[in-house]
């Protein structure tokens, strides 16, 4: 979303002001619908509002203070209604519901002091707070939305995008234009809540980017990164203390009204909007808004009739909420929403409180990632970026890269990878294709300490630092068949044993792709040059049959007869698996791969069991993903994949991927956000890369299709069963991977 302009601002807080003035709108009546079911919040336009609210039963009432349920609340008029009609119930009870009232005197004690003073502005310098760590290295937005890693001492914006639009609702420059609150700090009590820098070695000092362009001052107990990663106590919610204690027990009748337990809260914060302040029309976005009840409960409120908080499916049709204190209301935060405070010299307070449902946690455990509590120490630095939150004290913990795509070469590792860059908290590396442990791999330097120096260094491992949640990895596909190169260096130079990514197709599909890429004219002069020539003047099964008689030569296919093109399934059965296999298959890898061409291993590339296996050897099944092309099947253009729910499973599933394809994509991802330990994200572009038009060349070659189907069945065969029996995935599904069998 773009920020609003300043002008824009400026003119919704005078029209603001004039319905305040002309006390021409009344407050919605206050109907307890129950809890917003969260799947009314994914797409709050008029149209989903009203397809949605004809499904009465999707509403869960929740205990309420009052006892009213919400089927009750649909019917009966509570008696502050007045002027309500079916059609103001109709558009406005998926965007507010009351959830009940309390007694906020306790609260009001606690934070009341300072309540009024100006807000403490951080020093120049950072104020010893929390953008020191910040400092080193920063993520930048660039143009598109992504995120890049700016690197302070170079000056240089260098690294990596990680993927996702900001929807930051304003700026910094706006909020001057809407907030002519006081900033500075001469008078402000030095012990208040309020006072920043008393938060800062008391508390912990966290940015909120729009509320602090807005202004707004804040006293933040309970926060948590935008994926809901990590939920965040600060110290004075912390039992311990007795700041935390009193909060604890001012807060709890709230929790009661609303129904919920305190781990259900993820986020708590009071805050205060300086007076003659406009928060200009927006709606929430992020992860976490999806997952999370959004609640509000005024607690200071100089004069209810000089505040304007507003609430509706549209920008027009936006319904004013009755901000009284005490008054505990559930907002649907993907709804527009708004607020003025009009009073000339008072801020008001709201606690906003969001909590997710009983289940979220074994959905997240379910989903390899589940919510991580910690307890911040007062006056502890953390590192935020949008999306992110990070502990200083963390910094450096996580090792680089977490990933390796390692093929296979033509199996849709590009778009595996651009899937996985779309994550937020994913960095890409200097390069997708990075080659630091093949043909980058530097033989002058000297020691393993240089060495690794110059690996990491595709990964931007010193600016990453400062950012643990983010993780980097790269997609170099040639690594699978060039194991006996690559794993000796990756262990020299990456200790921690990245996670493992293997992509595979039908190989003879692989072979033609592979085949129509070496062939082409079309590319960069580094693309040309990394293709090689040798296949430029052969046809297909040219190279097929070079392919082919190498291994013969190197004993590797003891059981192929070349002249009917069958397998002698006696003579394959006794040779897998055996020694003199092994011996054929290093020769035939460490004799044929050529360093500088890809015009090679047409077939070879295609005995995926043969090559899974080196790996095997080397690393611990949990490190590895194998992934089919064929399930991730998606059209070459871009398709958008908003069908996609919060789980990341589709609404529905029967229809939405026909010919979509992006069930597929998200499957795909899902399982490798699992793999990464990283929350889900919805996959927003899943189109296909690197994919190539081209004339098939098996076309009218029966002869030669079928003998390679002959070839490869057996090996498809083997490797379908080392997924089963080694990997333990599943049987239906891998068993018979790429039959070539008939039907019929
Ligand atoms: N989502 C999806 N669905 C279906 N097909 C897909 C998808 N993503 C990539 N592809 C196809 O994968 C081929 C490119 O694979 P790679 O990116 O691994 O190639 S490379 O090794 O990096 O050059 C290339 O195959 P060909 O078009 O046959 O050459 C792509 O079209």
């Amino acid at each position: 979303m773009v920020a609003t302009p300043p002008e824009e601002i400026a003119r919704q807080h005078a029209e603001a002001c004039d319905i305040l003035d002309s006390g021409s709108m009344a407050c919605l009546p206050r109907i307890d619908y129950g809890e917003i079911p969260l799947r009314w919040k994914v797409r709050p336009t008029s149209s989903s509002a009203s397809s949605i609210t004809t499904a009465s039963n999707c509403i869960r009432p929740m205990g309420t203070s009052d006892n009213r349920t919400a089927d009750e609340g649909l019917s009966c008029d509570d008696g502050d209604g007045e002027g309500r009609s079916a059609a103001v119930e109709e558009g406005y009870r998926y965007c507010i519901s009351s959830r009940g009232n309390v007694d906020v005197s306790p609260i009001v004690e606690l934070i009341i002091e300072g309540v009024n003073d100006p807000l403490v502005v951080k020093d120049e310098d950072g104020g010893g707070g929390g953008s020191a760590a910040a400092t080193r290295s920063t993520l930048v937005k660039t143009k598109d939305g992504t995120r890049n890693i700016m690197t302070k001492s170079s000056g240089k914006r260098t690294i990596a995008t990680t993927g996702g639009k900001s929807t930051s609702p304003t700026s910094s420059k706006n909020a001057s234009v809407a907030a002519n609150a006081p900033r500075k700090d001469e008078t402000s009590s030095s012990r208040s809540l309020w006072n920043e820098r008393y938060a800062m070695t008391n508390n912990v000092r966290l940015t909120r980017p729009s509320h602090d362009a807005w202004g707004i001052k804040k006293i933040i107990l309970v926060f948590c990164d935008d994926f809901l990663n990590t939920v965040y106590t600060l110290p004075w919610y912390q039992l311990e203390n007795d700041i935390g204690k009193r909060m604890h027990d001012a807060i709890q009748p709230i929790l009661d009204v609303l129904g919920i337990q305190q781990e259900q809260m993820v986020r708590c914060i009071f805050a205060g909007m300086p007076p003659g302040v406009t928060i200009p029309v927006h709606h929430d976005t992020g992860e976490w808004v999806k997952h999370a009840h959004r609640v509000h409960v005024p607690i200071i409120v100089p004069d209810v009739n000089r505040v304007l908080f507003r609430c509706g499916p549209t920008v027009s049709s936006l319904g004013r909420v009755d901000c009284s204190p005490g008054h505990v209301f559930e907002m649907n935060n993907q709804a527009k929403h708004c607020a003025t405070n009009a009073h000339d010299a008072s801020y008001r307070v709201h606690l906003i409180l969001d909590y997710v449902e009983p289940d979220f946690h074994e959905l997240r455990m379910a989903q390899n990632c589940p919510v991580r509590r910690v307890n911040l120490n007062p006056g502890e630095v953390v590192t935020q970026t949008r999306r992110s939150i990070d502990r200083a004290l963390d910094a450096g913990m996580r090792e680089h890269p977490s990933y390796l795509i390692i093929g296979a070469q033509k199996a849709g590792t590009t778009s595996l990878y651009e899937y996985i860059n779309q994550h937020p908290w994913v960095v890409r590396a200097r390069r997708r294709e990075t080659h630091c442990l093949d043909w980058r791999w530097d033989d002058t330097l000297k020691s393993t300490e240089e060495r690794r120096s110059r690996c990491l260094g595709y990964y931007h491992a010193d600016a990453m630092g400062s950012y643990p949640s983010l993780i980097t990895g790269d997609s170099t596909p040639s690594y699978l068949l060039d194991y006996y190169r690559v794993i000796p260096r990756l262990k020299e130079v990456f200790s921690h044993e990245p996670r493992l990514i293997i992509m595979v197709r039908d190989p003879i599909g692989r072979a033609m792709s592979q085949y129509a890429m070496v062939t082409s004219t079309d590319g960069t002069p580094e693309q040309l040059a990394a293709r090689g020539v040798e296949w430029r003047d052969k046809t297909l099964e040219e190279v097929l049959m070079e392919d082919v008689r190498n291994m013969k030569d190197d004993g590797l296919l003891p059981y192929w007869d070349m002249e009917t093109g069958t397998v002698d399934r006696a003579a394959y059965d006794d040779f897998i698996d055996t020694w003199m296999e092994d011996e054929a298959w290093e020769k035939y890898v460490t004799t044929r791969i050529p360093i500088n061409t890809g015009s090679y291993s047409p077939l070879g590339r295609g005995l995926y069991a043969l090559q899974c296996r080196q790996w095997f050897r080397s690393f611990s099944k949990d490190k590895f993903l194998v992934l089919r092309l064929e399930d991730m099947s998606s059209p070459p253009t871009s398709a958008p994949s908003s069908d996609i729910d919060d789980g990341g499973a589709l609404v529905d599933e029967e229809t939405h991927d026909e010919g979509g394809g992006q069930l597929g994509v998200q499957r795909a991802v899902d399982r490798v956000m699992s793999h990464l330990g990283l929350p889900r994200f919805q996959v927003a572009d899943t189109s296909r890369k690197n994919s190539r038009v081209y004339d098939n060349p098996l076309e009218g070659k029966d002869e030669l299709r079928a003998r390679l189907e002959r070839f490869f069945e057996p090996h498809n065969e083997r490797f379908g069963r080392m997924m089963v029996e080694h990997l333990g995935y599943d049987e239906g599904e891998w068993r018979n991977v790429w039959s070539y069998a008939k039907v019929g």
